[in-house]
């Protein structure tokens, strides 16, 4: 078989996330299974001790097989080595179980950084983070919200949307990291506009939905009231929604907030876009706990993620679930295929 008939399998770069939580578990739970058989060639970015850690925590049949560079492995993911490129040099004590570590950060934002640079060189087709415990970042001088705009940043992209993307519900954010309070004034026209808009382009070509029903949120109770309960569907919403009208896509809304996001998981909606994080959120992760993804949607490379947290409180009891883990590397193999597959026909 010649290197051009060969089937694509997308070499996807994993971050560790805080190694003082349980990405460093989710990520070895994922390559002692045959989940993610076939679907890509895996390797990780980070500290070799946390894996080393999870690995006996686990008992797991792993292998730490060090790397320099991802195309030092080629070959399709089977269970039982984990490719890793060191991302710091770190100590056990930096590395404590279930509570911020200063030493450990600059790894973290490294391992980030590590993938990000190897996407945008085109040496993985995908990257795919574990949580990062931001108020630890943040007091150590890390200037961004998370990774969405860290990646944004990296990647020079004008603007980002993040999805959260369950088996039955999607939904992006219009607005993300911001206290409740400040969420009217930041909701303007252009962020609507783009929000809807990149979400329009990433359920055409990332999820290959053709036609996709996008349903807006609105902000208010019952999409205001005629007014009663507050003016943004009428003054803000609406007029967007209709000077949107696309024959790629068809949108819809403001809808009532609180019987939207049933609906879309009845299969109304293909995608829902929710004005705030807790209005999307809440919802998907009442239902899609263990099975969402965080996608960015709108940048140059494929990004997903798991859809929780450091979970600092299980960190090391070895009970942490790694499916949002496999189900975020499966989404970011599907989406490196079907980009691939719409540039060779364009
Ligand atoms: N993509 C990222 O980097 C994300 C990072 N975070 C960060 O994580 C930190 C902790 O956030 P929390 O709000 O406490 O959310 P969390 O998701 O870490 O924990 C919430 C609850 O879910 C449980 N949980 C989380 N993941 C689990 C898993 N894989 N298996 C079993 N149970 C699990 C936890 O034990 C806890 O009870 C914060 O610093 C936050 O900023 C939160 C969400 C995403
Ligand atoms: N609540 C979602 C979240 O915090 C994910 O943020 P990011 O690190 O993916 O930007």
């Amino acid at each position: 078989m010649t290197a051009s008939s060969r089937p694509f399998i997308p070499r996807i770069a994993i971050t560790m996330g805080d190694p003082c939580g349980v990405g460093p578990e989710i990520i070895v739970k994922a390559f002692a299974s045959k989940d993610m058989e076939g679907c890509c060639c895996p390797l990780i970015v980070g500290e070799p001790l946390a894996f080393q850690r999870a690995i006996d925590l686990l008992d797991a049949e792993l292998t730490i097989h060090p790397i320099e560079n991802p195309s030092e492995i080629d070959e399709t993911f089977r269970p039982g080595t984990l490719f890793i490129k060191s991302a710091g040099e770190l100590t056990s004590a930096d590395i404590g179980y279930g509570h911020p570590s200063r030493a450990a950060c600059a790894a973290v934002v490294e391992s980030i950084r590590q993938a990000v640079s190897w996407a945008l060189e085109g040496l993985v087709n995908a990257i795919v983070t574990c949580p990062i415990h931001k108020a630890n970042l943040h007091a150590n001088g890390f200037s961004f919200p998370g990774h969405t705009e860290f990646l944004q940043e990296l990647t020079h992209t004008p603007h980002v949307v993040m999805m959260l993307a369950g088996p039955r519900l999607r939904v992006s954010l219009a607005t993300i990291h911001h206290a409740l309070a400040d969420v009217p004034r930041l909701l303007t026209p252009e962020i609507l506009r783009q929000t809807i808009e990149i979400t329009a382009q990433a359920m055409l070509r990332d999820f290959g939905v053709p036609s996709p029903r996008i349903a807006v949120a609105a902000l208010n109770p019952h999409a205001g009231e005629a007014g009663r309960f507050g003016n943004e569907e009428m003054e803000l919403i609406q007029p967007v929604i209709e000077s949107l009208q696309s024959n790629l896509y068809r949108l819809s809304g403001p809808y009532s907030p609180d019987t939207l996001f049933h609906r879309a998981f009845q299969g109304e909606f293909d995608a829902v876009i929710a004005m705030y994080h807790d209005q999307g959120l809440i919802p998907i992760k009442l239902v899609h706990f263990y099975d969402a993804v965080n996608v960015t949607l709108g940048l140059p490379i494929v990004r997903t993620s798991v859809d929780h947290g450091t979970a600092y409180e299980i960190a090391g009891t070895g009970t942490a679930n790694p499916n949002s883990l496999l189900e975020a590397v499966q989404l970011a193999a599907t989406i490196a295929s079907n980009r691939r597959k719409s540039s060779v026909q364009s």
